[in-house]
This record gives structure tokens, C-alpha cells and sequence, in this order.
């Protein structure tokens, strides 16, 4: 089948308007290699020295590929080489307590795969033309036109500022800067009397993991071959842990996800020293293949000499933004919608929006170069109502899913332990959640409709000046006001249909 990607130029044509893209995770490269397939400048800014990701693993779900192939054909590929084949095309669900198989759920054939996430990043970031990425760049804020101690000499344009002391131009900034945005806070704080106050913020779910990467032949040996071959997930009341190989099977992702009635130490930093004790306490009323599961995590956090790292999960579900933008600053990915990993659905997301903001951005550029109304209108102007199209078709589904996704924790905990234990209740449930991240949308589809509502709304601003001057010429611009016999009050003239009216 042809891909959206097929229709544009593999990159090169100059585009009337560039673009910041802050943040090179997955949502900023995804963005960054869409606009660079379809010709649209642009630059990504990302703090680190370079393009890093944790050692562990990420599944991209069917959603989040087919995202891909519409994006870029080379993300695509590159996803594909460097994924670990399926053992089997199911996701399997495992009574934690009984370690007898609770749902097996069929994942499309050779879909869902499993990645390394350092080495994904890593290779799709050598795809991006190394002069249209700048590291150690921290975005400190941004200004626009309308905001105070706004430089008029910036020609409109909105400014970056980084934390180095220096300032860069764009048309548009796009924050792909995670689930703690500065981006999501300078939006949210534009769209006052925002209801969240001042920071959209993350909190915390009241769940915690502990992630690693366990050499095949360990994990072979705690609990055989089948299990490491392929995607499972242990549940049971409190806590779950999923399973899969990654690195051409060459090691097991697990990652233990833990129930916790505290509050979280401190809400700025979301990562804080853990214990393996933690998970030796979950899971000690498990299965013995789930203790031996628990068992295979490291003692101690062997490359930085010190103790692992125990990760809390943050979600934007209590405070989320009220619009993915203000003005010409927008957000993508976690920055807009950070949600659990419960789903595997996160990273996907973010590549979706990643697809209809390249779509649109181009469908910006082609509008300005066309000789039609439409490349009378500004570029602010087009790009705005780009993002009210943008907004309007990811808003919707991406807030669903976080909502989802703390609804399928719960399942996974035994919340209630008669659906959780129930293979027909449970099925009916995770399907139905699965199902709605992977298929409910139809890229294509909103793509396609948010174009046409592009171009709709673009062609109205266009001819909103030669109506306006229509309306003048034909009698000062007012519709006549019938009276009970249909005749205009002021001009007389019979006006059962709207008409301009005569009278001076
Ligand atoms: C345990 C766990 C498991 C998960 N498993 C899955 C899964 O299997 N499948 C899936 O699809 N999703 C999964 N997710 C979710 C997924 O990891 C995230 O949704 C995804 O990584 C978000 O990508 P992003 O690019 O939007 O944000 P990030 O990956 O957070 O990238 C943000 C980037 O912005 C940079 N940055 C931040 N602030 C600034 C600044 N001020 N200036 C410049 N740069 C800045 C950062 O350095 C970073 O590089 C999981 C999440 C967790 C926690």
C-alpha cells in the first residue's frame, strides 16, 4: 500500500517557515525525521550531549508502526532492524499466584515488537542531518509577540532562549520536552484563567518500577526457555512485572511495577535510590516463578557504583493541559500527555502526534507556496489554525488513554479480584483496552481530515478581507433586519434572504 511518506520529496526543497523542535526523545526525532521526508526546516534542541535513553526496553504497539511508515519510511526500517522478533504474535497474561495462564491476547503477525531503547534512539537519531541537532541546548523559556520583554527586532517570530544565555528564531516551537515540559508550563500558564493554575503538572499514580536488562542465559535459567522467548506479564494483588527479550535475544527486559500508599519523596525528581528489598516484599506471596523473576534484578546499580534506581511513575491525569498549545508554542508526547506504561502506549502516542504535525506543517508550507487566496495568509496566521486542527484531532484519544491506562493497572493489581481472576472478565477488559490503543484510530483518516480542515479554515482567513470589503461596497457591511412583512426595517427592500442592506 502507498505510503503518506510516498508523496513527498525524500527532503531537500526550502520551506517558508522553520521550526524548533526542543527535545530530541522519541516524539523530537520522530518529528524532526517526518518534517525532514517532507521538506520543512527545522532544528532540534536537546539538553544532553547527546541522544540517550535508558538501558531498558520499549514495545512499539501496531498503532505506533504504522505511524512510522506514514512518517518516514526510514523510521520504519530502522525500527524494524534493529526490533527482536516475536517468539510468538500473542501477549500473554499469567496468574501471579498460580502461574497459570489467565488471557492470551494476539498481536497483529510480527507486531508489538520489542527494542532496545538506547539502540532505537540511537539509530534513528544518525538519520537526522547532524547540522539540524544542537546538544547541551536547555530551553529556559519562550516569547512570543504578545509577551512581556518580547524583542520587536525578532520580526514577529517566537523566541528561544536557553539557559547558555543564547536565543534562536522560529516559527513555531514545538516542545517534545517530556513528561516535566517547560513548554507544557509556558502553554498552560498562555492559556490563562488557566483551571490547573500556574503548571499543568505530573503526579504522582501511587505506583513505582524497577527496570532492567538480564542476560538471556540468567533469565533462561530462573525460568526456562518458553517464558524468555516471548511477551508475558505475571499479575497479582499489589504488583505485576512484564517480560520480553530484546537485543536479538540476547537479554530479557522485566520491569517490576509496584503499588505504594506513600507520596512520593520529592515531586521534582522522579527517579530516587531504590532497594531490591522492595521487590523481594511485592512479590513474596507470588509464585515461586514470579520470586524467581523478582530475583533476577541487580543488587546494586553495578555501572555507577551505587544503589538501583527505583522509578516513579508520573502521569498528567490529575492536572492536564486544557489545549496542546497557545499561540505558536505547542507540545507532543509526553510533554502533552504523559501517561503510565501499563498500555505500552506512550511512546506510540508521541508518534502519532509526531505524523499529523509533520502532515500539517507541510500542508502549511504548500498553502504559502500556492497561487491561490491562500498564500495571502500569514504564515503565524496558517500555523495557528494548523495547530487548532492538530489539537483538535489528538486531544481527544491521547487523554483517553492516560485515563485508560490507570484503569488497566488497576486491572493488572487485582483492584477487584473477581474480574482480575475471572480469564473471560479479564479478557473482555484488556482486549477492549488494548484494542482501543492499537486500532481506534485511522491515521490516514486524520490526517486526511485535519488537512481538509486546514485548508477550510486557511481559505476562510484568506477570503475574510474581500468579504469584508464586498460587505462595504454593497451597503456599509450590514445584513438587512426583516419585519413581519419581510422588508428590511432600514432599507425597505425585501429581504426574505440574508441580504446587505441598502440603507447608508
Ligand atoms: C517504565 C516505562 C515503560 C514504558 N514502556 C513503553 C512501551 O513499551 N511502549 C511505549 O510506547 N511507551 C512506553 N513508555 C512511555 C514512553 O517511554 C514515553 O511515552 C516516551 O519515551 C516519551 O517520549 P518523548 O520524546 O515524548 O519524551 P522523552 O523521552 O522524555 O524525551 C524528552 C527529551 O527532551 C529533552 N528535554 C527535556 N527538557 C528540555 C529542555 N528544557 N530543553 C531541551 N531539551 C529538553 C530530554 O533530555 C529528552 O531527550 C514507558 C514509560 C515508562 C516509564
Amino acid at each position: 500500500m502507498p505510503s503518506l511518506a510516498d508523496n513527498h520529496p525524500a527532503s531537500g526543497s526550502s520551506a517558508p517557515l522553520h521550526v524548533a523542535i526542543i527535545g530530541g526523545g522519541i516524539t523530537g526525532i520522530n518529528l524532526a525525521l517526518g518534517l525532514e521526508r517532507r521538506g520543512v526546516s527545522y532544528t532540534v534542541y536537546e539538553r544532553s550531549p547527546g541522544l540517550r535513553e535508558i538501558g531498558a526496553g520499549i514495545g512499539f504497539s501496531p498503532n505506533a508502526e504504522e505511524a512510522m511508515k506514514l512518517l518516514n519510511p526510514d523510521i520504519f526500517s530502522t525500527y524494524k532492524r534493529t526490533a527482536n522478533p516475536n517468539g510468538e504474535d500473542k501477549f500473554q497474561w499469567i496468574n501471579g499466584l498460580t502461574d497459570e495462564l489467565l488471557y492470551s491476547l494476539p498481536v497483529p503477525k510480527d507486531g508489538f515488537l520489542g527494542c532496545k531503547r538506547s539502540e532505537i534512539l540511537e539509530e534513528w537519531g544518525k538519520l537526522v542531518p547532524p547540522e539540524k541537532i544542537r546538544f547541551n541546548k536547555t530551553v529556559q523559556s519562550v516569547l512570543e509577540p504578545v509577551d512581556e520583554g518580547y524583542d520587536t527586532n525578532a520580526g514577529g517570530k517566537v523566541l528561544v532562549k536557553f539557559t547558555d544565555g543564547s536565543t534562536e528564531k522560529a516559527d513555531l516551537v514545538i516542545g517534545c520536552d517530556g513528561i516535566r515540559s517547560r513548554l507544557r508550563t509556558h502553554i498552560n500558564t498562555s492559556l490563562s484563567p488557566s483551571p490547573f493554575g500556574p503548571t499543568a503538572k505530573p503526579s504522582y499514580t501511587h505506583k513505582f518500577c524497577y527496570r532492567a536488562l538480564i542476560p538471556m542465559p540468567l533469565a533462561v535459567e530462573a525460568v526456562g526457555q518458553y517464558r524468555t522467548s516471548t511477551r508475558f506479564m505475571y499479575n497479582g494483588p499489589g504488583a505485576h512485572i512484564i517480560t520480553y527479550p530484546v537485543g536479538n535475544n540476547s537479554v530479557l527486559n522485566i520491569l517490576a511495577v509496584i503499588s505504594d500508599a506513600n507520596e512520593w519523596a520529592d515531586e521534582k525528581i522522579h527517579v530516587l535510590p531504590g532497594n531490591k528489598d522492595d521487590i523481594r516484599q511485592a512479590f513474596k506471596n507470588f509464585h515461586p516463578t514470579v520470586q524467581k523473576l523478582a530475583e533476577l534484578f541487580p543488587e546494586k546499580n553495578e555501572a555507577a557504583d551505587g544503589p538501583i534506581i527505583k522509578w516513579g511513575i508520573f502521569d498528567t491525569y490529575d492536572y492536564p493541559l486544557s489545549k496542546y498549545f497557545a499561540g505558536r508554542v505547542a507540545v507532543a508526547g509526553d510533554a502533552a500527555h504523559a501517561t503510565g506504561p501499563h498500555l505500552g502506549a506512550g511512546g506510540g502516542l508521541g508518534i502519532e502526534d509526531a505524523l499529523l504535525l509533520a502532515e500539517l506543517l507541510h500542508k502549511v508550507t504548500k498553502l504559502q507556496a500556492s497561487d491561490g487566496y491562500e498564500s495571502e495568509v500569514s504564515v503565524d496566521k496558517s500555523l495557528e489554525r494548523a495547530l487548532c486542527e492538530y489539537n483538535e484531532f489528538r486531544y481527544k484519544r491521547t487523554q483517553q488513554v492516560v485515563r485508560m491506562t490507570r484503569d488497566a493497572v488497576d486491572l493488572f493489581q487485582w483492584k477487584d479480584e473477581k474480574v482480575a481472576k475471572d480469564g473471560k472478565k479479564y479478557g473482555k477488559l484488556v482486549t477492549q483496552m488494548f484494542h482501543y490503543v492499537w486500532h481506534d484510530v485511522d491515521l490516514k483518516e486524520m490526517v486526511d481530515s485535519a488537512k481538509r480542515g486546514l485548508e477550510w479554515k486557511v481559505l476562510e482567513a484568506a477570503l475574510e478581507p474581500y468579504e469584508k470589503e464586498m460587505r462595504e461596497a454593497m451597503g456599509g457591511g450590514k445584513y438587512c433586519e426583516p419585519d413581519e412583512d419581510g422588508e428590511c426595517i432600514h432599507c425597505g427592500m425585501a429581504c426574505e434572504d440574508r441580504m446587505y442592506c441598502q440603507a447608508d
